[in-house]
């Protein structure tokens, strides 16, 4: 994926990681959001519904590979499973296409988001980072919450702890057109969800968590049986806002059955696979384009010069174990 011309939206890009790198420290070759992660692979295969929705490459094929990457919020590569500010969870899916060929969905385990796009969310971060607990109230944070209704009601959303990764629901807060065969376009917004049924654990369980916990048992669980997800689209309805990440639409609109993902094992080298994988939240296949979503494009920016960083920090550390090596 090409990082955009537009100047003023690389520069957004890089304050904003600026001020991850602020409020969670630099943690060379770990991601400055979403941090602590684990990769699995598998296979998703469409349903039979998804032909109506659009043409795109993974619902025209019988099957398709996936890789999928689970993760907990925060740029903090060891932060507890047990952690409130370890949810929303994140799950990143990647259908591989053919060499070199592919096409993701990035999601999380809260529907919505707290800003409408980069220049909002870089004034939350800001908040966040002038709220130390020595600055007096109003705080930054507060002030920001009350002029931002739609960030308060993200961080009031209830973001409940599930007792396995593989029992949470995820969404795509961002919409996107998909179109069909037949030239039809319709608005929508994805959403996986587990096939086993969401499940969460109370307060008492929370506490007793050991701090890999989801890790250790989403690792455990699929050397048992695979973890089946079915991706669902929500479909807009004429006049519903499109390019809004902050709003939601009716729960009475139509959900189409997109296709059902099975991981059947974790990446064996997970850990240095998670430093080279850059996920892009821009789909680049027929069938399926962004909306006017503002936070689309810069994301795909974001997560572009992120990852270079990663990759160059991978780079130095092998090159660092090959001079240890020769010592
Ligand atoms: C202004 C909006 C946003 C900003 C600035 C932002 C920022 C970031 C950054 C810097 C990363 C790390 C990228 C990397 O190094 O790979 C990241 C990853 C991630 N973000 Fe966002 N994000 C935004 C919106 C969202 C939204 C709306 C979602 C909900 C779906 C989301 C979910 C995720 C997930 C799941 C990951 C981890 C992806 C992976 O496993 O590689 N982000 N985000």
């Amino acid at each position: 994926m090409p990082l955009p011309n537009d100047e003023r939206l690389v520069a957004l890009a890089n304050d904003i990681l600026l001020q991850f790198d602020q409020l969670f420290g630099v943690h060379p070759g770990y991601r400055p959001a979403h941090a602590k992660g684990l990769m699995l692979i598998g296979t998703f295969t469409p349903a039979t519904q998804a032909r109506s929705l659009t043409m795109a490459p993974h619902i025209l094929s019988a099957s398709t590979a996936v890789t999928a990457r689970f993760s907990n919020s925060t740029g903090l590569p060891e932060i507890p499973d047990s952690a409130p500010e370890s949810n929303p969870r994140g799950l990143a899916i990647r259908f591989n296409l053919a060499e070199h060929v592919h096409t993701d969905i990035v999601s999380h385990s809260t529907n919505g988001f707290p800003a409408r796009n980069g220049e909002e969310f870089l004034g939350l971060l800001r908040a966040i980072a002038a709220s130390g607990s020595e600055v007096p109230s109003p705080k930054p944070i507060e002030q920001f919450l009350g002029s931002h209704p739609a960030a308060l009601a993200f961080v009031q959303a209830p973001k409940p702890f599930p007792s396995s990764l593989a029992s949470d629901t995820y969404f795509a807060p961002s919409a996107y057109s998909f179109t069909n065969d037949g030239g039809e376009t319709r608005f929508g917004r994805y959403r996986i969800v587990p096939e086993e049924g969401n499940d969460y654990l109370s307060d008492s369980e929370v506490i007793g968590l050991a701090a890999n916990y989801h890790y250790d048992e989403l690792a455990e669980r699929v050397t048992i049986q695979p973890i089946r997800f079915h991706i669902r689209v929500q479909l807009a309805k004429p006049g519903d806002i499109t390019d809004d990440v902050t709003v939601h639409w009716p729960e009475d609109r139509e959900l189409v059955d997109f296709g059902t993902i099975e991981l059947t094992e974790v990446v064996p080298d997970s850990v240095v696979q998670q430093k080279h994988i850059i996920f892009d939240p821009i789909p680049r296949v027929e069938g399926i384009a962004n909306s006017a979503d503002p936070l689309l494009e810069l994301r795909a920016a974001i997560y572009l010069v992120s990852g270079r960083r990663r990759r160059a920090a991978r780079v130095q550390e092998q090159e660092s174990e090959l001079t240890a090596g020769a010592v």
